[in-house]
């Protein structure tokens, strides 16, 4: 018997967007499968594995780890929790064309890829939010030059990822500068049948 494929969509939006503040609220009301390619990658670092090192100083440089890295944890975590019952909210990816070939090579034929949630906001408001956060998130990347090199990278390699989405009609853009229940009540409805 064929196997399900497993439901996916992407959560892409600039850093402090709000992407992994409203999967986790996705996944309190759906019960769906978050997975953050930056925290799996942070969890690697962690790991002190062969890529831990590589992972850091690009991480730190606001840069995009290559898509071999990324895709194999996204797998083997979506493999962990179960891989055809589970539909997933796969949060910041893909962020570049590597990342979005490599997992076309790998994964493309093995889900249903239904959308991408693009969370739209201002630089401004993104480096407010960032810079709070910074007092306590203990993140390498969440200082201000780190930053400035995030959003550069967003620009160049993220947005005309998310300028392919929606040529093809397969984004919904939802304005992220709202509060953080307002943003998820304009989301709320893309996934009552996901
Ligand atoms: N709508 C909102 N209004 C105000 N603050 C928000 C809103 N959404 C998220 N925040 C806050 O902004 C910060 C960044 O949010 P979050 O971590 O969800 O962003 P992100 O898109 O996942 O960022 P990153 O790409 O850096 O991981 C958090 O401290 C969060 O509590
Ligand atoms: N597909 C990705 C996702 C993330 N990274 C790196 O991790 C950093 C943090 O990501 P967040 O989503 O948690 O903000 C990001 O700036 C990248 O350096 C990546 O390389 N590839
Ligand atoms: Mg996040």
């Amino acid at each position: 018997m064929a196997e399900e494929k497993p439901a996916v969509a992407f959560i892409l939006g600039g850093p402090g967007s709000g992407k992994g503040t409203q999967c986790q609220k996705l996944v309190n009301q759906y019960g769906l499968v978050h997975l953050s390619a930056g925290d799996l990658l942070r969890e690697e670092r962690a790991s002190g594995s062969k890529d831990a090192e590589l992972i850091e100083s690009i991480i730190r440089d606001g840069k995009i780890v290559p898509s071999e890295i990324t895709v194999k944890l996204l797998k083997n975590a979506m493999e962990k929790n179960g891989w055809a019952k589970s539909k997933f909210l796969i949060d910041g990816f893909p962020r570049s064309q590597d990342n979005l070939d490599g997992w076309n090579q790998i994964m493309g034929n093995l889900v249903n890829f239904k959308f991408v949630l693009f969370l739209d906001c201002s630089e401004d408001i993104m480096t407010q939010r960032i810079m709070k956060r910074a007092e306590s998130s203990g993140r390498s990347d969440d200082n201000i030059e780190s930053l400035k090199k995030r959003f550069r990278t967003y620009i160049e390699s993220t947005k005309p990822i998310i300028d392919f989405y929606a040529k093809q009609n397969k984004i919904v853009t939802v304005n992220a500068e709202k509060s953080i229940d307002e943003v998820f009540e304009k989301i709320r409805p893309h996934f009552t049948d996901f």
